[in-house]
């Protein structure tokens, strides 16, 4: 059976103080012991912070972007192997906040997972349909694309050992999560459609994100497909992560 996996995405949120609060909280909270994999995105200039109140613990830290080139003149962007000198184990790629805000491109996102694998970190791939097109009944065919790309430009073997999370657009920040059935028809199709390979089979993790809190967290981790969570603001209060982190104990 797959090991679950919560990843905490606090997206543009936190300070120097309220930071301190949640890590440690997160720290004294998180058993050692427990038999999930546990993730903390933080924005860029916290991840010294937040490495300093996780190192000991059993929460890894990761970023929320990154950029797709290893160095050089390209002002604002933070590289791969700045992320892994702050320790960071996990990167979020193709975020739809990034996406639609910034026009990101599928060959962009397909290059940063290509980077995030390459330089030895875990990539988080976001897909997810807007409520459109689950409306006009396209969201596999608008999943079967994000994914194409990285297929076509790196072969379906890059998934190995890595996490895709099925994040309804429609469902981010609204308070209306996929439910249940609708979530584990998506992680079919994907896994499904990621089948030949046989080592990406076993290692794919393929977690939902959107709107997960502590009173649904549980019904959805128990879907055969679903792997984790992908967590927004829920991942900001110390007692509801800790809460849909043990959701994911199953
Ligand atoms: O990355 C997290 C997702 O966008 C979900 O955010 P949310 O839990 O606040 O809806």
């Amino acid at each position: 059976m797959r090991r679950k996996i919560v990843v905490g995405n606090w997206k543009m949120n936190g300070s120097l103080a309220s930071n301190e609060s949640l890590l440690k909280a997160l720290a004294e909270k998180i058993p050692q012991t427990i038999p999930v994999d546990i993730v903390v995105c933080a924005p860029y200039p916290y991840l010294f912070q937040t490495q300093s109140y996780l190192k000991n613990s059993p929460i890894r830290w990761g970023a929320q972007n990154v950029a797709k080139f290893e160095s050089g003149a390209f002002t604002g962007e933070v590289s791969v192997s700045m992320l892994k000198e702050f320790g960071a184990s996990y990167v979020i790629i193709g975020h739809s906040e990034r996406s639609t805000a910034y026009c990101e491109s599928d060959e962009n996102i397909a290059t940063k997972f290509m980077m995030v694998k390459k330089a030895g970190m875990t990539p988080i791939l976001c897909v997810g349909e807007t409520l459109i097109e689950r409306e006009a009944g396209i969201m596999e065919k608008v999943v079967s694309k994000q994914l194409d790309t990285i297929i076509e430009m790196y072969g379906e073997e890059i998934f190995d050992e890595t996490v895709i999370a099925y994040e309804p657009v429609w469902a981010i920040g609204t308070n209306l999560a996929a439910s249940p059935e609708q979530a584990q028809a998506m992680h079919q199709f994907i896994r499904e459609k990621l089948s030949s390979n046989t080592k990406v089979v076993k290692s794919l993790k393929i977690i939902y994100g959107g709107s997960v809190n502590p009173q649904n967290a549980l019904q959805l981790f128990s879907m055969p497909d679903v792997d984790g969570g992908l967590v927004g603001r829920a991942s900001l209060n110390a007692s509801d992560f800790e809460s849909i982190c043990h959701s994911a104990e199953i």
